[in-house]
């Protein structure tokens, strides 16, 4: 098979005549590869993917484990240690070096488990989020994912796909591609089948479309010439270097922090260091190893070193919970975006509504129909004022409304498996299923052939058809906004008669639609003309001369009122995010009348409430649409570049706006947007391109959910910083006070050994690695335990790291050393308490115990800033769980002779561990105080009448 463009033919797609495209790549353009043949060509071709970036091998990933500074110095304290064994004579081992290289190595398996396990978490994402095309394969219209495009694939394009794949046009009708993401040009570009005459630029290859672009208006079809990187785009993808992964503001906030952390603790350890060194003496090269084992360990366990690893999989996690409940985020960054979304902008039409379109009356010149029935099952009467329509005219006129709408369309209606079944626009459907009610409709309408189309779009609000009658005559057919539409029209269909649609008539017909506007239905006008002058060609080409420029001079026959019930969890939604302290605004091409009534049936306005119409933001500068939007909540009959200016507008305002999107042209405004959120259903592979979520329901009610997640997620965050944060301070500053004042604690006095540590650096490293890991995770995926829609949305600048929680720092930290210490100082003869009987390796480990438990009562501790640790004590089964895992480690390496001897402890008996206990839940006990303080100040503070939340 010779494939065009290939080097073995020489020949260039663009410059051969589309038939002959298709037959040299063996297809037949009407229908298709077989799936047979289409898998058979995946296996030769591979995937349609540009060079995925290749994966960082495992040994590399395992050395960036270790590849920390502060991990290479303790290493190379480990290494200077062995020397010093080796020429102190190597006596026995070097246990130190031994166990702190295990720990080492401990660490980093678990640091390579997390960070796999977020990468997993990640690719799944992408997985969720990849794009699709339509193809033709085995006859029929199917949807497949773009990788599994193949040469020779029948791509159908319609207006909002991206492009899958390099193809050549067969067919094209008002064809325009956005080619900026190849060719960088801005402005859309038309597209022909008719084969060029010669070579010319990629961006004057008008007969071709390309892998990567996107169909910005009307439909084609084009026979795939080339897939994956041999692609235009594959061209240059081979030029751009792996993109690196983009770091969300926490993850930069984080990183800082770390480094900061990382200074403060570095001096801290020197400090130590050299205390001990001048206040206690360093003799003999093994004290020096140990002092500088103790200064490095302790900055390695003070530098939260994981905490990008647990960060990183914290968010994935979120995210995965987040997309079985339908909302599919597809950058980790808007995870915390969300949670401070300030102001949700959201379409009326399928994401506040059901989508399920009933036309439920026919409003024409002689009266009303209404037609019974509800959703997509063609059943239900027609009738008037209660009794069945008769003949006359009001039935001729509701024929000609609903036989003309079923025309101008593109929906499908069918039955499958007993159920009713639609494709395509539910608007259009609506009139499919209409049509049958109303008898001799359909009949009348299959005599029709379509031969040229203006398609709709959301900025005109109306389309036409062009049709040719069995009998040979043309017309035109037009359906759109009754105020549009009625604009093209200068006579109205009476009855069978046509007579001149005079200022009287004319208001008439509009106070009709009006009426069915206040009332919420979705209003949709028909017309129709005779059309002569077209010349029909044969099929679905285009008729010569139909345009635009057709919509003129229209029959007006009638409006239809269409019904959208509104969901209902919305209005429930609409009032938790109210509660969040978010304004919710529709914005909506729909009337102004149906906006408001549906927006004050949902609560998103209150009775005296009022839609602002779009056209009135032309004639706004930038300070009245601030003010516009300071007070509006409802935006009617907007068109999408109003969407990207009110965007602008909230955004000056200071809010942080989540917007939702179906259409192509609501793609600058969802990149505008803080969060540009895509509908999964209703979207076009465009807008989910453009957006940072999609929504795979389509439903209003899962973007609060997503809101509520995203705070709950950084709400997690914050906890297990806390915790990790406030244990650490502890373990420093136990080591730091032990070193100053090992004379007045009884230390130096019972101390046996030349030199006094509060606690040995194996010792440190252990309580990094079992209350960092294990409880410090599960801090992460901590279910809620404040209310997170109870208060007002966090700045989008607003620190993770604030004030309070740097005061808690030093206060916890503080508290944790003083216990650990006094817990030392009881069990030795000297000291502050004298009175005690044990030796200092007991007293050591007593130390060592308390500090562990300190830590993990901690974790407890840091679950909320204000609420009692009683509060929904055991929701976390993971904290238990890791929890007690320590504990029973703890116990160990106090209880286990060769655990004895690898971590310095002496065994301690049930008094000991009793005192350990107790002297560790102190810290719950003064955080428990502190908290009751501050509820108590903010309950003041309200009861003073001081505004709680900001206002909404
Ligand atoms: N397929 C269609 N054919 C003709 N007219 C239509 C069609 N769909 C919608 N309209 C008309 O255009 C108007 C605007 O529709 P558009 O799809 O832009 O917004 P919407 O879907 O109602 O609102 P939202 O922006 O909330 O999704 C509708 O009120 C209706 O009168």
């Amino acid at each position: 098979m010779g494939m065009p463009g290939d080097a073995s033919t020489g020949l260039d797609p663009a410059l051969t005549d589309a038939d002959e495209v298709a037959r040299r790549l063996g297809v037949d353009p009407d229908h298709g590869l077989s799936s047979a043949e289409a898998a058979a060509r995946l296996a030769v071709h591979g995937p349609n993917e540009l060079r995925s970036a290749r994966r960082t091998p495992f040994w590399r990933r395992a050395l960036a484990q270790v590849a920390d500074p502060l991990i290479l110095l303790l290493l190379a304290a480990v290494v200077v240690s062995v020397v010093a064994w080796l020429v102190e004579g190597a006596e026995g081992w070097p246990i130190d070096a031994l166990v702190i290289l295990g720990i080492i190595v401990l660490n980093a398996v678990l640091g390579l488990v997390q960070e796999s396990r977020a990468e997993r978490a990640v690719a799944a994402l992408a997985v969720m989020t990849q794009a699709r095309s339509s193809v033709l394969r085995d006859a029929e219209l199917r949807t497949v994912a773009s990788a599994e495009l193949v040469p020779g694939d029948i791509l159908v394009l319609a207006e909002g796909d991206q492009v899958g794949a390099d193809a050549r046009l067969i067919r094209a009708t008002s064809l325009q591609v956005a080619e900026a993401a190849l060719t960088g040009e801005s402005s859309a570009v038309e597209k022909h089948p008719g084969t060029l005459g010669g070579a010319v630029p990629l961006g004057d290859r008008r007969d071709m479309v390309f892998k990567g672009t996107a169909v910005s208006r009307g439909t084609g079809r084009a026979v795939v010439t080339a897939t994956g990187m041999a692609t235009e785009m594959g061209a240059i993808a081979t030029m751009l270097d792996r993109t690196e992964a983009e770091s969300t503001p926490l993850q930069v906030e984080v990183g800082h922090l770390g480094r900061t952390l990382g200074r403060i603790v570095i001096v801290i350890a020197i400090v130590v260091m050299v205390t001990v060194a001048l206040v206690q003496g360093v003799r003999t090269p093994a004290e020096f190893v140990t002092v500088l084992l103790l200064g490095v360990s302790l900055a390695v366990a003070a530098v939260p070193e994981g905490l990008p690893a647990i960060l990183s999989l914290v968010l994935a996690l979120g995210v995965q919970r987040m997309a079985k409940r339908n909302a599919v985020v597809k950058r980790l960054s808007s995870v915390e975006t969300l949670g401070s979304a300030s102001v949700i902008c959201t379409d009326k039409t399928g994401t506040l509504t059901t989508n399920r379109m009933t036309i439920q009356r026919v409003v024409t010149a002689s009266g009303a129909v209404d037609l019974g029935g509800v959703g997509y099952e063609p059943v239900g009467e027609a009738t008037v004022l209660g009794r069945p329509l008769a003949d006359g005219p009001l039935r001729v006129e509701a024929q000609i409304v609903l036989g003309a709408g079923s025309l101008a369309n593109d929906a499908q209606l069918a039955e499958r498996e007993g159920a009713w079944q639609i494709e395509g626009d539910p608007t259009e459907a609506a009139f499919l299923v209409a049509a049958r009610k109303l008898a001799g409709t359909v009949d009348e309408a299959a005599r029709y052939d379509r031969i040229g189309e203006v398609p709709f779009s959301s900025e005109r609000k109306m389309m036409s058809t062009a049709h040719r009658h069995e009998g040979g005559a043309l017309v035109v057919l037009s359906k759109g906004a009754p105020d549009v539409l009625l604009r093209h029209c200068t006579r109205i269909q009476v009855g069978t008669r046509v007579v001149a649609l005079d200022a009287v008539r004319r208001a008439h017909a509009l106070a009709e639609a009006e009426a069915l506007s206040e009332e919420a239905f979705r209003t949709i006008a028909v017309a129709y003309r005779p059309a002569p002058e077209l010349e029909g060609g044969e099929g679905r080409a285009d008729a010569a001369g139909f345009g635009e420029a057709s919509e003129r001079d229209l029959v007006y026959a009638g409006v239809v009122g269409i019904i959208d019930p509104p969901r209902p969890e919305v209005r429930p939604a609409v009032a938790e995010a109210r509660a969040a302290g978010i304004r919710v605004v529709m914005i909506t091409g729909d009337h102004p009348a149906t906006a408001t009534r549906i927006a004050r049936d949902l609560g998103i306005i209150g009775e005296e409430g009022i839609a602002l119409p779009g056209a009135r933001l032309d004639g706004m500068d930038e300070h009245q649409l601030r003010d516009a939007v300071r007070t509006v909540s409802v935006f009617a009959r907007v068109a999408p570049e109003h969407k990207l200016r009110i965007v602008d507008a909230l955004q000056a305002e200071g809010l942080v706006v989540a917007m939702t999107g179906d259409g192509v042209n609501d793609a600058p405004a969802l990149k505008s947007a803080d969060i540009g959120i895509a509908m999964g259903i209703a979207g076009t592979e465009v807008t989910k391109e453009a957006a940072d979520m999609v929504l795979a329901d389509d439903d209003f009610a899962t973007i609060v959910h997503a809101v509520r997640e995203g705070r709950s997620i950084f709400d997690d965050i914050r906890k297990f910083l806390r915790y990790l944060l406030y244990s650490n301070m502890g373990e420093v500053l136990t080591v730091f006070l032990g070193v100053v004042f090992a004379g007045a604690l009884g230390f130096t006095a019972a101390s046996a050994d030349g030199l006094v540590l509060p606690l040995l650096a194996t010792q440190i490293l252990w309580i990094n690695l079992v209350t960092d890991s294990g409880p410090a995770l599960a801090m992460g995926v901590d279910p809620e335990v404040d209310d997170v829609m109870a208060r007002p949305p966090r700045g989008l600048h607003d620190r993770a790291i604030d004030r309070g929680m740097w005061i808690g720092i030093g206060v916890t930290g503080l508290v944790i050393a003083v216990i650990t210490l006094l817990t030392m100082d009881v069990f030795l003869p000297g000291g502050i308490i004298p009175g005690g009987t044990d030796t200092f390796d007991v007293a050591r480990t007593a130390g060592f115990t308390t500090l562990v438990f300190a830590g993990l009562v901690t974790a407890f501790n840091a679950r909320s800033a204000t609420s009692s640790a009683f509060r929904g004590l055991f929701a976390n089964r993971w904290l238990w769980g890791s929890v007690l895992l320590a504990v029973a480690l703890q116990v160990a390496v106090v209880s286990l002779p060769p655990l004895q001897v690898a971590f310095g402890t002496a065994p301690l008996d049930a008094a000991h561990w009793a005192v350990c206990a107790g002297m560790a839940s102190v810290v719950l006990w003064v955080e428990e105080l502190r908290k009751l303080g501050m509820r108590a100040a903010a309950r003041r503070r309200a009861d003073g009448g001081a505004p709680r939340v900001r206002a909404a």
